[in-house]
């Protein structure tokens, strides 16, 4: 059975950030995302965590800009060294925080030369942080038009290419039904390589279990994978946090 992952940069909007972790506990999650921590002290995440009992379980590196702009920059040719430094500065607030896996993001980019600096740079950092599981997302061309990583095809060639125990897949379940339709033919071509889950909606990337996803069949074939991992919801709440989570209690 998998273990839920509230995401706060989507989930508890309602209230300041340090007050999601325990609303997050509350309401049943065992863990917690968050996007872009960045711009809070670690101390005080890893003190609000800590205190609603809840697990660290995912980050992204930082986007070029810490305060936002395009995702990542992990296939830009002519951005190594600026990689190099921002992935030492993301792995030591991941190592703070304990999180359970380090998304890197591969930013807006296109052929051959974006494989190759994708490839060279995902195996300095495999190398670079061998206890930590980092983690490729796919991510569909209507939200992120331009993003190098756009079928989970492509994710998993990548992976299989490096093939180093701590780089896997980041399973977005929203995404795969944007990109390819077909969740659960995706998840049987890609639960081997995959390390964290996350869920949502479709259309509107609301609650799940609502709309074109079978989530029902989705957690069957989760289950009969064996994938232990977490499972983080990253949706939109339709009204508020609260009212929207009769999937959870029902999971
Ligand atoms: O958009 C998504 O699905 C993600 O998980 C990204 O991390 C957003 O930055
Ligand atoms: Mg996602």
């Amino acid at each position: 059975m998998a273990r839920f992952a509230a995401n706060l940069t989507y989930l508890f909007t309602e209230l300041p950030m340090l007050q999601r972790f325990a609303a997050a506990r509350r309401a049943g999650f065992d863990g917690v995302e968050i996007l872009f921590p960045y711009d809070l002290p670690a101390k005080e995440l890893i003190a609000a965590a800590q205190e609603s009992s809840l697990r660290f379980v995912l980050m992204n590196t930082p986007p070029p800009n810490w305060a936002g702009g395009p995702r990542g920059f992990a296939a830009e040719p002519g951005n190594e060294t600026r990689f190099r430094s921002d992935f030492d500065r993301a792995l030591r607030y991941a190592e703070a925080l304990q999180v359970a896996h380090l998304h890197v993001m591969a930013g807006k980019a296109e052929g051959p030369k974006a494989r190759e600096t994708l490839l060279r740079n995902l195996e300095w950092a495999c190398a670079r942080a061998p206890e930590m599981s980092l983690t490729l997302e796919p991510m569909n061309s209507s939200d992120m038009p331009g993003y190098f990583l756009d079928s989970f095809d492509l994710a998993s060639e990548i992976i299989d290419e490096i093939d180093q125990p701590n780089l896997g897949l980041q399973f977005d379940v929203y995404q795969a039904h944007m990109i390819h339709g077909d969740v659960i033919h995706t998840w049987e071509r890609h639960a081997r390589n995959t390390h964290h889950i996350q869920i949502a909606g479709c259309p509107g990337r609301h609650e799940p279990r609502a709309g074109e996803i079978n989530y029902a069949g989705f957690f069957r074939a989760v289950d009969a994978a064996g994938f232990r991992g977490w499972v983080g919801a990253e949706y939109t709440p339709r009204t508020s946090t609260e009212a929207g989570l009769r999937w959870l209690r029902s999971a």
